[in-house]
């Protein structure tokens, strides 16, 4: 039996804007099972980077509980939440996000040298031959393909084993080819590691790689359903526009 990694209940969150004040996140439940693998999908602005940064521990709750890994995030401490970032979360963007004076095997590091759990030596080099960079462990991210900058993203957030990945549009910069093999990439270590997995898309076929997948309208939840249910992305495609349509 699985059990839950994530546990959301009624949660709400907004930002200040201008003298009033908007609500981004509506009233959102939701739950996710250690092993599950979740896509959101959502038009711009409908609230998904939002709910990832609430989930990371980046942004409060503005009431509601979110429960990660057994910690009430809402009840934490600024230092308790960075202990969390870096200890529970496994964060991937759009970006990459490597530093760029530091190489492949330093970058995939960092967390563990920031005062993170501690990575053994062969779990990197498992974790550096896995995402296929054995040859390039000591170049500079500035001398690496948009790919393989996305490949040393995955190895650091995975690397130091954690509750919780969270991945924010990771093929916003990727061609077809690459964001093919991140696919394939992202299942087999989401299958081997059995975290839960939260990843934000526009992209059908990338939220194909989940076993579920969440449509978020205007800050509520419109629809979760298991991605078993469409043939492939098209019809996923279809699914999510006639949902976007239909919800009032
Ligand atoms: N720090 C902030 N201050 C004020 N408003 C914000 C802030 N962050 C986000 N917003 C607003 O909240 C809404 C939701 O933003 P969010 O980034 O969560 O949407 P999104 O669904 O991820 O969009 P996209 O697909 O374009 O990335 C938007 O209207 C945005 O302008």
């Amino acid at each position: 039996m699985s059990s839950p990694v994530i546990s959301v209940s009624h949660l709400k969150r907004g930002f200040k804007s201008g003298s009033g004040s908007i609500t981004v996140l509506k009233d959102i439940s939701l739950t996710v099972n250690r092993g599950e693998f979740v896509a959101v999908m959502g038009a711009s602005g409908s609230g998904k980077s939002t709910l990832l940064n609430v989930l990371g521990g980046l942004l409060a709750p503005d009431s509601g509980t979110v429960t990660v890994d057994g910690m009430d995030l809402g009840s934490m401490s600024d230092a308790s939440l960075t202990v969390y970032r870096r200890d529970r979360v496994g964060f991937i963007f759009q970006m990459f996000n490597l530093v760029g004076t530091l190489n492949v095997e330093e970058n995939i590091l960092l967390p563990s040298l920031a005062g993170g759990r501690r990575v053994a030596p062969a779990a990197l080099d498992a974790m550096i031959e896995k995402v296929g960079l054995s040859h390039r462990r000591h170049a500079m991210p500035d001398t690496l393909s948009g790919g393989e900058q996305q490949r040393v993203a995955i190895a650091r957030a995975l690397v130091s084993g954690p509750a919780l990945v969270l991945a924010d549009e990771p093929t916003g910069n990727l061609d077809s080819e690459n964001t093919r093999l991140m696919g394939d990439l992202f299942r087999d270590l989401h299958r081997a590691q059995g975290c839960a997995f939260v990843l934000v898309t526009h992209a059908p076929d990338v939220a194909m790689w989940a076993d579920r997948v969440i449509v978020l309208k205007d800050g509520s939840i419109v629809d979760d359903r298991s991605t078993a249910e469409f043939a492939g992305p098209a019809e996923l495609s279809s699914f999510y526009e006639r949902t976007l349509n239909d919800a009032l």
